[in-house]
Parts: structure tokens; sequence; C-alpha cells
């Protein structure tokens, strides 16, 4: 089933086109990796479906419906989203701002109910930060707060969430554990993710997972190739894209078979 399809959208900020006539679909318990270089339009897409934003051309069905039909409650219902960097407010409790996740099933002046608590602490176990449950969130280092704004996307139990570059601030662990817990959704309870990312890397490390994963590889304002990381993270898109000579290294082991990109010079 398609969560999100993305058809024939363009966008422009007044005379500047920042994307043309981009395709892209997401099913359920698939990753999809939108990769390109600086400023070729990741985010806007991203805040477009979100609608943060509005295409100029084009159309967005979440879930086989049109995007513009969606109320606010009912598109929390389909999307959650994972921002590269959260700006924090008030000092909440790590536990207050996952039950955020579930305002959208409302208990109104009641507050959060006992299944919204489990589930809250269940989501801060899965990405390893229960111990920091009564923390005051202002006091969080950048990584546990990415893990924790994980723990409310998963609270919110959409089909589908949106990653804008969500490792970009996180140690070796912490990266790994963040993959290794949007591996898990994918195939424990077959979400739907499209994730911006600038590391091909990220898309190999689900591919070897033996997820079911796309990339589409977004440059002069269109997408200019989309398929498996395999079929598309070849040596030559790297020198393309992103003007590094590089080489594409495969490890097999018990385990099974790794790709991985070997960055050996910018050209
Ligand atoms: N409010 C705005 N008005 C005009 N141009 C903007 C505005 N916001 C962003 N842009 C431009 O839109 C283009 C696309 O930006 P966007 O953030 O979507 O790129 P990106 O691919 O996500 O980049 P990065 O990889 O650096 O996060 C950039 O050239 C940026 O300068």
């Amino acid at each position: 089933m398609t969560l999100i399809d993305i058809r024939n959208a363009s966008f422009a900020y007044e005379e500047k086109e920042i994307f043309n006539n981009v395709n892209l679909s997401v099913s359920k318990g698939e990753i999809c990796c939108l990769m390109g270089p600086n400023g070729c339009g990741k985010s806007t897409l991203l805040d477009c479906i979100l609608g943060f934003l509005r295409l100029s051309r084009g159309e967005i069905f979440l879930g086989g419906r049109p995007f513009l039909l969606y109320k606010i409650a009912d598109l929390a219902r389909q999307i959650a989203y994972v921002p590269q960097l959260h700006t924090r407010s008030f000092p909440y409790t790590v536990e207050q701002i996952v039950l955020m996740g579930r305002t959208t099933y409302g208990n109104g002046i009641a507050g959060p109910n006992k299944k919204d608590r489990e589930l809250a602490f269940e989501a801060l176990e899965t990405v390893g930060m229960l111990h920091l449950a009564e923390r005051p969130y202002t006091k969080l280092s950048g990584g546990e707060l990415q893990l924790v704004i994980l723990a409310r996307a998963l609270v919110q139990e959409t089909p589908a969430i949106i990653m804008d570059e969500p490792t970009a601030h996180l140690d070796f662990r912490n990266e790994l554990l963040f993959m290794e817990t949007v591996a898990k959704l994918v195939q424990q309870k077959n979400v739907g993710i499209l994730m911006a990312t600038h590391s091909p890397n990220q898309a190999f490390y689900f591919e070897n997972k033996g997820l079911s994963v796309q990339v589409s590889v977004m440059g002069n304002q269109t997408i200019l190739q989309k398929g498996t990381p395999d079929e598309v993270l070849t040596e030559e898109t790297i020198r393309k894209v992103y003007r590094i000579e590089a080489k594409r290294a495969v490890y097999q082991d018990e385990q099974g078979i790794m790709r991985q990109i070997i960055p050996r010079g910018s050209l």
C-alpha cells in the first residue's frame, strides 16, 4: 500500500524555482532515502508533504487520499516527523515531551491516560532513553534529545514517518542505535519511512539488513535517479552528484553482504 505519493510536484519561493516535476512514493514497510547535495531542495520537499509549505504545482496523496482533504488532527495520525534539530522551549520532562505525540488521540482536559503513558515508556525503552524519563528535556545532549524526539514520533503510531537528516547531531553509537531502531520499526511495524540523508552508507545499512529500500537522488531541481541503493549508489553517481572520487567496497561474512562507500577525495 502506498503511504506517500508525490505526483509531478513543483515548488518555488516567489520567482525562485526549487524543484520541478518531482515524482516519489513510499509504501508500507519501505524506507525511501532522499539524497542530494546541500540546497537541492530535500527539506523543502519534506516541508510540502508536512503541510508547512504548499506546492506550486502537482499533488500529494497520503494513504491514497489527497493531502488537501486532511485536517491537521488526521494528518498527525498519518505522518510523524523527526526534524534535524528540535528547538527547545520550556523544561518539560522527557516523558511529557514524548506524550505530546499522543495529543492527536486527544483526551482533552483529562490529559494522557494509562495507555498513553505505557506507550511513552515503551517508546523510551525502544530508543534506550527510559532512564531519562523524569529529566527536563532542556537538560539533554543534542543526541539524547534526538532519540527522545524519535520516541515522540513512535507514540504517534502513524503508518509513515518523515525524517530530515535525523542523525546529523548523533555520535557514532547513537547514530547506530537510531538506525537500528528505524530498521526495527520497519521490520516489526511495517512503517514507511521517508528520510533525507547525506550518507549513502545509511541507505546501504538498511539494504544490508534486507529491508526494502529505495534511494531518490535530487539535483538540478528534480529527481535525477531512483532505485535500490545497489542500483543507484554507484561510484559514478557519487562522482556526478557529490563531486567525490569514491570506491564502493563489498564485505561479506556469516551475517551476509555489506556494501559501503569509501570517499577517496573531492574533485
Ligand atoms: N524562505 C526561503 N526563501 C527563498 N529561498 C529559500 C528559503 N528557504 C530555503 N531557500 C532555498 O531553497 C533551496 C533549497 O533548500 P533546502 O533546505 O530545501 O535544501 P536541502 O536539500 O534540504 O539542503 P541541506 O542538504 O543543506 O539541508 C536552497 O537554495 C535555499 O537557499
